[in-house]
């Protein structure tokens, strides 16, 4: 596994901190909650009621009036004492002055967590470290900003579309956009409460200065007729302490949210106003935004930002295990001066490394000397012959992060003796720049004079191990060399495997082709384009069969028995009722879309997926497909099922390629070719094309599609590849 700087600062802020934030989330989530249940009570206010109107209701209610406050839901609050003498506290109608309740008190759950999510119940240590661990997030957060960067292609295309490869990297990156802001608000609101508790901020407190000369005999104004209270609504009020005695000594203090005033009580005039510094005003807001007080939609958005806290460590660390299990160790046996054959690998996530891997060994195993690293430690090789290139592509088509000093490498480095060179591209059709650094890397090998290319770039989509081995086959007739691959292992995954009884299977046809139709014995749920992994045995690695689901959500497999094949032989020889335990993996890549028309292209038995979305085709939406075969009989497999869909209409077209048949060959590309208005049209209205069958035939459908979209349309297959209007499943 390779890790950039950022990945690698993400990844230990996380470690570090991720009990702590899994902490600070769960409480937080509760605590949202308070602001939000205090809003429901019904102690609302009309916000444009003056101070005056509510001191003048209130002194008609009560003998006296201490205080009046707004608290932090914006209710108001009166001390005052009763006409029967008592001191009392409540809410109150500040248009009525009628007491609309008792003060809410702090629910032992909110107060539990409150302490729990301020100091962990550790007092001072807790809270320092619950600062720091907000100071943290705040690092993540900015780490995670440049890691999106990254793998969006520039900061430019940082709210561009994400590729969904899975649901932990995807939503990873989705939550990581939409709650950066809010995240970010609430861990600096967070560093800023601590940097307050522990008095690290500047001095917030303000003095009056008290006058002097007070003037004597003036007449006395009536509190609520002061212009001072008529002008000032009561939710600007924070709290309004009323004068001690009758002494014109004593003062009003009302303290607004910006500024504290003394007012003289015979005049009703301001005596001493004092506004509050920023960093007071600093805290306020802080608080507010921290704890979401007083606003059920701010404190909805920060209840969200903990659930989504706690997701970001699910999915960060789901990611980094995957990322773990796919990384493998290497050793050399030969020092880079001694090999043959150099093996160079271009890889961020660490898969690439399996396939170079296995050709390593596969090298090793045939006697050769080989050795393998990364792309970035390309160097002088004496007595290399060989150079074989696997590398992933990154970004927006760039390099992955251990082969992007590659190209300056290459050009200052002269090697004595020249070298033929292949490139294998891994990476995905859900990306425009489909393998775009392999390309790039090919043609800079293609024009360096150290190197004579050997065989042509192969590209390879999602790490399909088939298109890897035909790649094996290949380079073993090129070197005429036999060399054995052996298929990486992969763990079987016990929630998606399942016993499987056997409904029918068809006897072989003249290919040797049959249909198998299989029952799950526990529910599971898949769809047509789906993959069935079946191991032949413990040992074995497994193969891989696209799958149809057809009515009473039964399976249906097209397979040819190889005489060689393991699997096949093993499904040749089953019988009704028989059974055995498969997996099955999604394959989210290829699956009909929900409502687009669609061209369906296959050969043999990559037929089958598609028996099973034409068979989901429901509302008869266009759907033409494209099948070659050897001969007319060999279609009889399929015959009655595709006839049934065309009548009823689920089915538009059905065109056929026989090779066998006449004396010049035709092939499903040719049908292809001779119906490209068809194709152009379907391209243009934003139809999908999906392929299944062998590479060999998807190389040349791409070829006549391109042909078509350049011709008739003006822009390269890629264009549409980009739009994810190509689907393909090939091996
Ligand atoms: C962020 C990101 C960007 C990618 N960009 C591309 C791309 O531009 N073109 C492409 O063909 N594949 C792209 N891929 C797919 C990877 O190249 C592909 O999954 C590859 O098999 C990963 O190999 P590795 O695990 O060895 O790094 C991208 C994958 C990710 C996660």
């Amino acid at each position: 596994m390779t890790l950039s700087i950022w990945r690698f600062s993400h990844l230990i802020l996380a470690i570090v901190s991720s009990l702590f934030i899994l902490l600070a989330s769960i409480t937080g989530t509760i605590l949202a909650f308070e602001p939000l249940s205090n809003q429901l009570q019904s102690y609302q206010i009309n916000e444009n009621t003056t101070l005056a109107t509510t001191i003048e209701s209130l002194n008609k209610r009560y003998d006296e009036i201490m205080t009046i406050s707004t608290d932090e839901n914006n209710f108001v609050v009166a001390s005052v004492i009763t006409s029967e003498g008592d001191n009392a506290t409540f809410y109150i109608n500040p248009e009525t002055g009628e007491k609309l309740g008792e003060l809410i008190e702090k629910a032992p759950l909110f107060r539990f967590t409150t302490n729990l999510h301020r100091s962990l119940f550790l007092k001072s240590t807790g809270r320092f470290i619950v600062g720091l661990v907000s100071f943290f997030l705040i690092l993540m957060a900015i780490t995670g900003v440049l890691l999106i960067a990254k793998r969006q292609g520039g900061m430019l295309r940082f709210f561009s579309k994400v590729v969904n490869e899975n649901f932990q990297q995807y939503y990873h990156v989705q939550l990581g956009r939409w709650f950066l802001i809010p995240v970010i608000i609430v861990a600096l609101t967070g560093v800023y409460l601590s940097l307050e508790k522990f008095s690290l901020l500047p001095e917030s407190k303000i003095t009056h200065t008290y006058p002097e000369d007070i003037p004597e005999a003036i007449a006395k104004i009536a509190f609520s007729d002061f212009e001072l209270f008529k002008s000032i609504p009561i939710s600007e009020v924070k709290n309004l302490e009323f004068p001690f005695s009758e002494d014109v000594e004593d003062y009003f203090y009302l303290t607004l949210k910006d500024k504290e005033l003394l007012v003289n009580q015979v005049s009703g005039e301001v005596v001493s106003e004092q506004t509050y510094p920023i960093v007071h005003r600093l805290s306020q807001w802080s608080l507010w935004l921290h704890t979401g007080q007083g606003t059920i939609v701010w404190a909805l958005v920060l209840a969200l930002v903990g659930i989504a806290l706690i997701f970001f460590i699910y999915s960060g660390f789901a990611m980094t295990l995957k990322r773990q299990k796919s990384s493998v160790k290497i050793k050399n046996s030969f020092k880079k001066d001694e090999a043959e054959h150099i093996i160079l690998v271009g890889s961020e996530t660490g898969s690439t490394y399996k396939y170079a891997a296995s050709f390593y060994e596969a090298l090793l195993a045939e006697g050769k000397s080989a050795y393998i690293s990364a792309l970035n430690t390309y160097t002088t090789y004496k007595k290399a012959k060989e150079l074989t290139v696997f590398t992933a592509t990154y970004g927006e088509g760039e390099a992955p992060i251990n082969a992007n000093k590659f190209e300056k490498r290459l050009a200052s480095t002269s090697q004595n003796n020249t070298m033929a060179f292949s490139v294998v591209g891994f990476g995905s059709l859900l990306y425009p720049d489909y393998c775009k650094y392999a390309e790039d890397l090919d043609q800079l090998l293609q024009v360096h004079p150290n190197f004579n290319q050997k065989m042509g770039l192969v590209k390879i989509h999602n790490q399909s191990y088939e298109a890897f081995y035909n790649w094996v086959l290949a380079w073993n007739n090129s070197s005429g060399e036999q060399l054995q691959i052996v298929q990486p292992i992969e763990k079987i995954d016990p929630k998606t495997t399942r016993r499987f009884s056997v409904v029918k299977r068809t006897a072989l046809n003249e290919d040797a082709t049959f249909l198998l139709q299989l029952r799950p014995l526990k529910r599971i749920a898949f769809q047509s384009g789906d993959l069935l992994a079946f191991k032949p045995n413990k040992d074995e690695a497994a193969r891989e069969y696209s799958i149809a689901k057809i009515a009473n959500g039964d399976i249906l497999l097209s397979i040819k028995k190889h005489d060689q094949g393991l699997c096949s032989t093993y499904f040749s020889g089953l019988t009704k009722g028989d059974t055995f335990t498969a997996t099955i993996k999604s394959n989210a890549d290829f699956h009909l879309p929900k409502s687009k028309a669609a061209i369906l292209i296959a050969n043999g038995t990559g037929i089958a997926p598609f028996l099973g979305m034409i068979n989901s085709n429901k509302k008869q939406r266009n759907i033409h497909l494209f099948w070659g075969g050897r001969t007319k009989s060999s279609l009889d497999l399929y015959a009655e099922v595709l006839q049934n869909a065309l009548n009823t209409r689920k089915l538009t077209q059905l065109f056929t390629a026989f090779s066998q048949e006449q004396s010049h060959k035709i092939y499903v590309q040719d049908v292809l070719l001779q119906q490209s208005d068809l194709v152009a049209a379907h391209l243009k209205n934003k139809g999908t094309v999906m392929i299944c069958g062998s590479v060999a035939m998807q190389t040349r459908v791409l070829a006549v599609l391109d042909e078509i979209t350049t011709s008739q349309l003006n822009e390269p297959l890629s264009t549409f590849e980009a739009r994810s209007q190509i689907k393909m499943d090939c091996y």
